[in-house]
């Protein structure tokens, strides 16, 4: 930095905020960081009592920080999230809605590769609400080589948005509920409950639940009616692992167009099944769903409601982090 007479800093950039005080009036910045100085800025700057300034000496070829902030903001930035103003060089992505945040890691881990440009982010997959703090990006120096930031809006542009929050649908669910202890009222149903609460808080909603007992049959008959009603989802619960009583998996199989896995590298919830008929995904839950807070459902969910297609490879990375 440089110290300038005001008068000889015109077309130079201001290092730093400068602020303003009249008692009763107001207090405030009157110049922002990175403010080119025209002739106009000079009476004001001996209003507040600057005869000299520091000034950024930048080449051509150089960005500010908070230019340089604001740049890879515009080109990361997709929809449902809000930017702040640099603050210290740093600009925070917020998101506005409550979703699904969705972020491409491997442009992410290019961008970062770079140097001297940090683009800090929560988990990719993650349910975020409106207000959450998503992403805190900034260029490391003071002031940034240009050419690093135009290679990362290069990148960011190949895979826009390269992060964004996906807003959930609101789906229509029918829940098969397998179990003879149930069917014949030995014990109280809990996955109903346990069902209705989690699509509530995603703004979904349970359409019906059919009991039925271990017949395949009869849980294809339960799925067949739900699809005959037009549900957008179907939920079977237990009967998932290797009881000969266990037969809900098979069922699915019989009825599904695609079982894209059974079995999740997600504990607990390694048991669960996801296939699909035509378009309409149907989870087969285990039993751990009624027992434990978090399972493999509650990853998995949300991924389906924000409008995502479940692929194996998708399912298979889970592995990584799925101890929950
Ligand atoms: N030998 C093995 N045993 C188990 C395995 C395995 O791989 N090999 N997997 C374990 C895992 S992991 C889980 S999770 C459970 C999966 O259980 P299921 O989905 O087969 O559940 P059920 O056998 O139908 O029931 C288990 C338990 O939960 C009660 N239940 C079931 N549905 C309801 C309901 N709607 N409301 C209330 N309670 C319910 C049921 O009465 C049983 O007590 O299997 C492990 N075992
Ligand atoms: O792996 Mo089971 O499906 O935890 O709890």
């Amino acid at each position: 930095m440089k110290e300038v007479r005001v008068e000889d800093a015109i077309g130079m950039v201001l290092a730093h905020d400068l602020t303003r005080i009249v008692p009763g009036e107001c207090k405030g910045r009157v110049f922002k960081k990175g403010h080119v100085i025209s002739e106009e800025d000079i009476p004001m700057l001996l209003d507040i009592g600057k005869q000299h300034i520091y000034i950024l000496d930048l080449k051509p070829g150089e960005l500010h920080e908070d230019d340089a902030a604001l740049r890879l903001s515009a080109a990361i930035k997709g929809d449902h999230l809000s930017a702040n103003e640099p603050h210290e060089g740093k600009v925070t992505l917020k998101s506005t809605i409550r979703g699904l945040l969705s972020i491409d890691e491997e442009a992410l881990f290019h961008i970062n590769s770079i140097g001297e440009i940090a683009i800090v982010t929560k988990k990719s997959g993650i349910v975020v609400d409106p207000g959450t703090k998503v992403a805190g990006l900034r260029a490391i120096p003071l002031v940034i080589e240009e050419e690093k930031i135009v290679q990362a809006e290069r990148i960011a542009k190949e895979v826009y948005p390269l992060i964004t929050v996906k807003p959930f649908a609101k789906y229509r669910v029918g829940v098969v509920t397998t179990g003879s202890e149930i069917l014949t009222g030995r014990i109280e149903d809990r996955f109903g409950p346990r069902i209705r609460e989690k699509l509530t808080f995603y703004g979904s909603e349970v359409i019906g639940q059919k009991i039925v007992g271990d017949q395949v049959t009869d849980i294809q008959t339960a799925i067949k009616d739900f699809l005959a009603e037009g549900v957008d989802m179907i939920i079977c619960t237990g009967g998932m692992s290797v009881d000969p009583d266990d037969r809900t998996p098979g069922a699915i199989r019989g009825v599904a167009t695609e079982v894209v896995s059974y079995g999740m590298p997600v504990l607990p919830g390694s048991m669960m099944m996801f296939a699909y008929i035509d378009k309409i995904p149907v989870f087969g839950l285990p039993g751990c769903v009624i027992y434990d807070d978090v399972t493999s459902f509650d990853l998995l969910l949300p991924r389906v409601l924000a409008g995502e297609t479940i692929t194996r490879e998708q399912i298979a990375k889970m592995g990584h982090g799925g101890l929950l």
